[in-house]
Formats: structure tokens, sequence, C-alpha cells
């Protein structure tokens, strides 16, 4: 049967799309060096015959993020609240991906930070923010299908005097993409991100900055319901000797930066995550015990922010929030910064080292 056509706006679920439940393949890039052999080794086919079912539930996800994306790009425009930026997306996601608990749906919160805040930050329930003309949005969402999460960023700016430092990070992101491999040591990726990175300069308002690639930034494996597992890929030369490996999930993500290259936890927290590694444990305050059920079921390990807790009817939940983070059972995400005054740009790919070639999974016709 053919894939139906999508409604604009997008309204068809994904899955109603492709009712082969066979999902489009993204970018397959062959491994550099040595591992030619991958390409025809017939085990190594025999292998990913037998992933399949793990390949159509990420690039369910990944088809979902393009759609999104492709709709939110057109319909941001200066003058739009960040809660409704921000809740037009999280409310399409819900349709494309057919949300069912914790089997299909969001990944983490929406990030949609400014200027010199790099990560992290989405606006809070009352936020009265307001997206400017000389703005740099890093749009920051993930989707999901039984765990496995597609993390994949752009960045928006409406004044073109931005395009060198959007460009700075696309091509240093794809640099990045280009030398991940399997056994690919991840401090080599690092440095291969910066020198791209540190080879642009822009000017802004009249001064001249050389493009810095943020050095306590990382990009990071990915695990199931896990956004970020054990591994951190550097942006910055570095003596990581940490290597891939074959059927690993890597986010793949650069931050341009004018300021100092260099990024701090600030402002208020809204995103929160339980950790990974925490068991059950006993609680006796009443509130937090509720509040930890809650998050329990509805989020699991998957990352969340307050407008989350609102939006499935939570109330007066800041105190029992403090306990869990206060118990190390769930942890504060902060928003991080860069100099008052500086722009950062991000973009962001998840890739998968598979065992004939590296697919990236969210790659689109946009970037
Ligand atoms: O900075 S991270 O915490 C990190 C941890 C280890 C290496 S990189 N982080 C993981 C994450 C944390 C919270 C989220 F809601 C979503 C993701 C990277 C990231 N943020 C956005 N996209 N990707
Ligand atoms: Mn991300
Ligand atoms: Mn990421
Ligand atoms: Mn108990």
């Amino acid at each position: 049967k053919e894939p139906l056509e999508q409604t604009d706006p997008s309204s068809i679920p994904v899955k109603d799309l492709f009712p082969s439940g066979d999902f489009p393949e993204g970018e397959v890039q062959e491994y550099k060096n040595d591992n030619l052999w991958r390409t025809t080794s017939e085990e190594k086919r025999e292998q990913e015959r037998l992933e399949k079912p793990l390949y159509n539930d990420v690039r369910q996800a990944a088809e979902v993020h393009r759609q999104v994306r492709k709709y939110i790009r057109k319909y941001v425009k200066p003058g739009l609240a960040m809660v409704d930026i921000c809740e037009t997306l999280e409310n399409m996601v819900r349709k494309l991906i057919a949300e069912n608990g914790l089997r299909a749906g969001i990944a983490f919160p929406t990030g949609c930070s400014l200027n010199w805040v790099a990560a992290h930050w989405t606006p809070n329930g009352g936020d009265k923010t307001v997206l400017q003309y000389d703005d740099v949005m890093k749009l920051d969402f993930g989707t999901h299908i039984e765990g496995r999460i597609i993390d994949c960023a752009f960045t928006v700016a409406f004044n073109p005097m931005f395009d060198p430092l959007l460009e700075a990070s696309r091509e240093a992101t794809n640099t990045g993409i280009r030398e991940a491999g399997i056994d690919v040591r991840l401090g080599d990726i690092g440095a291969a991100i910066q020198e791209v990175m540190e080879s642009y300069e822009v000017e802004i308002n009249g001064k001249n900055f050389q493009v810095k690639s943020v050095r306590n930034l990382n990009g990071h494996s990915i695990g199931p319901y896990q956004i970020h597992a054990s591994k951190s890929v550097p942006i910055v030369k570095g003596g990581e000797q940490t290597k891939m490996e074959e059927g690993e999930f890597f986010a793949i993500e650069t931050f341009a930066s004018t300021g100092k290259g260099y990024v701090r936890e600030d402002l208020e927290c809204s995103h929160y995550m339980k950790n990974f590694d925490v068991g059950h444990v006993p609680l006796r305050l009443p509130r937090a015990k509720q509040l930890l059920a809650t998050i329990d079921k509805k989020f699991s390990t998957l990352a969340f922010c307050r407008r989350y807790l609102d939006h499935i009817g939570e109330t007066k939940y800041l105190m029992a929030l403090k306990n869990l983070c206060d118990a190390g059972i769930v942890q504060r995400i902060p928003p991080l910064c860069d100099i008052k005054g500086s722009y950062v740009a991000q973009f962001e790919h998840t890739i998968y080292l598979r065992p004939t070639c590296k697919e990236v999974l969210s790659r689109g016709d946009d970037f």
C-alpha cells in the first residue's frame, strides 16, 4: 500500500502514513577507513535483519521529528509567546506520534533556549517571554517509540547577521557526524568539531568575533528511556580516549558561541529527570510519595518539566519536587548559560552505529 499524504497542518499520525510498518531510513553513511568490509559482510547484514523492529521504532520517531519541525519552522515568528511555541510543538508531537503512555510520546522538555542561554531552558507556567526579531532560538525537542529516543535540534534566527554563527554549528555538527564511527575515539571527534567551529568569524552589531565551540557542552550516547547514557562526545580537543562501539546511539550536537565558550548553570530550573540508577526508595512524606508515583507512571526515567506536570493535572508540587531532588531520586537540570549578551547556536542529530553502516536517523531535507 502507498503511504498517504500528510495534511497541512499535520494531523495524521505518522504510523497511519506508513501502513506497511516500514518507516523511511535516515541518511546512510559508510564508515570511514578500514571498516568498508562491514558494507558487504553477510554476517553483519543478517544481524541487521534481526534488528529491524528496533530500526522501525526509532525511524518512526525520526519521521515524527521531521514532520513536526517542518511545520514549526513556518509557524515561529517574532511576537509569539515562548509558551505558545512550545505547546504548539508538543501538541503536534502528541498527535503525530499517536501518544500512548510510556510506549510512544515526547521524550524530554521542548528546549527553546534564547541567545546566551545554550540549553535546557523551557518556559515554566505563567512565563511571559515573547520571541523577538533579534533572538537566536535553539529548538531542541525529543520524540520516542518504546523508549528509543530521537534527540535533534536546530537554531532559528530572523536577523541574517546571525547566519554565519548558525552555519558554524551546522557545519561542525556535520563534521562530527562524518568523523563518528565504530572504534573512533570520542576525543578525535571533538578536535575535528572544534577545528571547523573556530574557522568561522562573525560580525554582530558591528563587532567581530571568532566563533568558539562551547568546551563544557557535549554530545552523548543514548539508551532506552535514557537520554544521556554513559558516553559524552566532546566538542573541543582533549584527551578523551573512549571509543564509539557498534550498536550505540549517539546525539551529535555542537554549540557555536560569541561569548566565553563556557556555560554555567543559571536562571530558574524547568527540567527534571529521575536518576536512572536509583531504585525504589521508601518515602514517608505523602506528597513526595504521591508525586514520585506520578513521575514513575507518566515519565519513568524520561526528562520532564514543570509544564508537563501542569499538563497531567499536578498542582502545588514544588515542595514535593524539592524533597525528591534533595533525596537524590530526581535531578534538576538547570539552564546552561554563556555570558549575558553573547549568542549561542546549536545543531544536533541522532545517529545509530549499525553493523554495516552509520545511519543519521534524524536527517531531513532541512538540515
Ligand atoms: O547536557 S546533557 O544533560 C548531557 C549529559 C551528558 C552529556 S550531554 N543533555 C542530556 C539531556 C538532558 C535533559 C534533557 F531534557 C534532554 C537532554 C544533552 C542535551 N540536552 C538537550 N539535548 N541534548
Ligand atoms: Mn537535544
Ligand atoms: Mn542531546
Ligand atoms: Mn515503598
